[in-house]
């Protein structure tokens, strides 16, 4: 079996040379789900996983735009239109000066399989720019998004392909691209989720990422008849995954203990409560400041500059940050100190080797790809609303994320249980995911 999947992967390397964040999600794909086809008869000698390793079409293109001071500015925007088997592409864009083709590939492939995950039927796409929203004026942001829009227009809608919001990108970006593309349409559709409660939104979309990963982590507790109650909490992020990470898991009886961004991180020894986490949020979504500025108004908390926080100890390990957060020497500071849940809110926050470490040692854990899908699966729900033009109450939109999340849940357990009764949600989030694509793609023929 290790040839086969070391021979599936030099072709995909051979292709994909240069892209390392797109070969290490395809890797941890590949060797879980190439001995599953090797026992399936009805996927063999179809090379269905080299197809979905192949995007159906990568979008590249120029954004300039003009900074406050005049000057003008050039970006390079992409949208990865991965896989459209089980619907249309649906996933998020990212505006972060890291952006490149390999991240977005990884983020696409990535969410194929999330997507199916979701029982809903989305297929799988993503997209952004290299663009730098810190320290950009309101104006700039708006001119930078009209001008990206400008030529995405033409290649999305709401059948097609329905973008939403990922890092540096919020409601806020959200709203400049809608008033863009309904300008160009001329037409007023649920063509990006993430939109404002009075233009389209979902109630529960903001919040849905963040809570759906501690959905997520309290199934997995469940199994182990333990419940998320008095536990002790490390989030990293503070952006909108990690912020309603932290509302939830307080609201759920938690301490959450630490926050970061890409300065360092904050530790609460007291926990981040209600009232804690509405400063960080003004902090962050209104201000944008940076975490340091946590201990302006709560001075007993403490800062490390340039660390990232898991050498905390906490029961529960939440990265909602961005990928490869979690190093290998990470986990093993997590481990040691009695950490025995992680569930990613962020998509392939740790590296393979600290996956397998805690595989390893058994403790439960979480890809993002099953954990974090609680906020496509919302933008799911939102799509719904807008085609049927009609707006569900928060209770309802949450009872359906938790039933999602719970179902999710389920499938990770069919499909990953191993002889000991032991939990691998990598392996079955892979192969959950795959079966449905590569049925959809079996009996659609190849195209
Ligand atoms: N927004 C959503 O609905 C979903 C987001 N995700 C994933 O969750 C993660 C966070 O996304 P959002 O909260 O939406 O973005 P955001 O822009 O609201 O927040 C991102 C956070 O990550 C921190 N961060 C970014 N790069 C960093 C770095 N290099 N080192 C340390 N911290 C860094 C930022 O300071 C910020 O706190 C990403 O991996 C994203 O792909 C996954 C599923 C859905
Ligand atoms: O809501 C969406 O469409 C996208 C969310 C997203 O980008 C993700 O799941 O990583």
């Amino acid at each position: 079996m290790e040839s086969k999947i070391k021979e599936f992967m030099n072709l995909v390397k051979q292709r994909n040379q240069f892209e390392p964040e797109f070969l290490q999600a395809v890797v941890e794909v590949a060797e879980t789900v190439i001995p599953y086809i090797a026992s399936q008869e009805i996927y063999n000698g179809k090379n269905i996983l080299l197809r979905m390793c192949e995007p159906e079409r990568v979008l590249m293109f120029r954004v300039p735009w003009i900074d406050d001071t005049g000057e003008i500015v050039v970006n390079r925007g992409f949208r990865i239109e991965m896989n459209s088997a089980i619907g249309p592409y649906k996933g998020g864009l990212r505006f972060h000066p890291t952006v490149n083709l390999s991240i977005l590939k990884f983020l696409a492939f990535e969410q194929v399989f999330k997507n199916a995950l979701t029982t809903l039927p989305m297929g799988g796409g993503k997209g952004g720019a290299d663009f730098d929203p810190k320290e950009k004026s309101d104006g700039e942001i708006m001119r930078f998004c009209q001008s990206f829009m400008s030529e995405l227009f033409r290649h999305i809608g709401p059948n097609t392909d329905i973008p939403a919001g990922d890092i540096g990108v919020g409601g806020r970006e959200i709203g400049y691209l809608f008033g863009m593309y309904k300008k160009l349409r001329n037409e007023f559709t649920g063509v990006l989720t993430g939109k404002g409660m009075s233009w389209g939104g979902s109630l529960i979309r903001p919040e849905a990422t963040g809570y759906g990963t501690v959905y997520f982590a309290q199934s997995m507790l469940a199994t182990r008849k333990d419940t998320i109650k008095g536990k002790v909490v490390t989030i990293s992020g503070s952006g909108n995954v990690a912020q309603y990470a932290c509302e939830k898991a307080t609201q759920l009886g938690a301490k959450v203990v630490t926050l970061s961004d890409s300065s360092g991180y904050i530790y609460d020894e007291d926990g981040i409560d209600a009232e804690k986490l509405a400063f960080v949020m003004e902090l962050k979504n209104k201000k944008r400041g940076r975490i340091s500025e946590y201990l302006t108004k709560y001075p007993k908390a403490k800062f490390f500059k340039g660390e990232r926080p898991w050498a905390v100890k906490c029961d529960i390990a939440m990265p909602c940050a961005t990928q490869n957060e979690v190093h290998i020497e990470d986990a093993k500071k997590l481990l040691a100190n009695g950490c025995y849940v992680v569930s990613e809110g962020a998509n392939m926050p740790s590296t393979p080797d600290a996956v397998h470490a805690f595989q390893a040692e058994k403790i439960m854990y979480a890809p993002g790809k099953a954990s974090n899908a609680g906020g496509v699966a919302t933008s799911g729900l939102e799509m719904s609303q807008n085609s049927l033009r009609i707006v569900w109450t928060r209770e309802e939109v949450d009872e359906r994320l938790q039933k999602i999340m719970s179902n999710i849940h389920e499938n990770c357990i069919k499909y990953g249980t191993k002889s000991d009764g032991y939990i691998d949600y990598v392996t079955g989030a892979n192969i959950a995911g795959f079966v449905k694509v590569a049925d959809a793609m079996l009996a659609q023929g190849v195209v």
